[in-house]
């Protein structure tokens, strides 16, 4: 398993080892002792999530849930391509606003770790793209919100994506209000 890095304190990129033969691969795509030997300890998870998107261009960001029930997220794609990004939307932290963006896809098994206190959305680059993710905490209706996807300048590669209605009304960055007022709030 390879753990890297990216440009946003605390984001990881997690790719597990694929075990190759004529039938194709196996992989763990989640294994706490493992990641905890290469000094990774992820919060618990208690929530699997999975969305099929039809069509490729279709947006589904950038959301979040307001403390306390924040959510991690560790993204991959089970089927297809996409673009997923990650917003520091933590108002105590030097990287607020900024973003980055990984391509995961069936193909390359990446993963992607979100903490608490981000946001979070992807775009899809294959039609029939299905995401699966992990969250550190329950699904609260009450505690969902969204950030207009096309208010922070990220090149999402498309410019007249699939939306939601929720997607397509959510506030700009710039008209929003943080909920995660410092790390320790995420
Ligand atoms: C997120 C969620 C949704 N739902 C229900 C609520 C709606 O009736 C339906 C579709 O929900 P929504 O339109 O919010 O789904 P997405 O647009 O894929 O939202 C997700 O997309 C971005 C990329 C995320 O990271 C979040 O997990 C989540 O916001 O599923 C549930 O029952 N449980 C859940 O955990």
């Amino acid at each position: 398993m390879q753990i890297e890095q990216t440009a946003l304190s605390g984001v990881l990129v997690i790719t597990p080892l694929r075990h190759r033969d004529e039938r194709g691969f196996f992989a763990e795509s989640w294994n706490r002792r493992s990641l905890e030997a290469a000094g990774l300890a992820l919060p618990e998870f208690v929530q699997d999530n999975h969305s099929l998107s039809r069509q490729a261009g279709t947006l589904r960001g950038l959301h979040y849930q307001a403390p306390p029930h924040a959510q991690g997220k560790l993204v991959r794609c089970g089927r297809g391509c996409l673009y997923d990004v990650a917003v520091d939307a933590r108002r105590g932290s030097p990287d607020f606003g900024r973003w980055i963006g990984v391509e995961l896809s069936e193909e390359n098994g990446r993963q992607l770790w979100i903490p608490p206190g981000f946001l979070h959305g992807f775009v899809t680059r294959a039609p029939d793209t299905e995401i699966v993710y992990k969250c550190t905490a329950h699904y609260d209706r009450d505690s969902d919100g969204g950030v207009h996807w096309n208010s922070l300048g990220i090149d999402w590669g498309v410019t007249d994506p699939i939306l939601s209605g929720k997607d397509r009304d959510a506030p700009a960055f710039a008209d929003w209000t943080t909920p995660f007022t410092s790390e320790s709030d995420a």
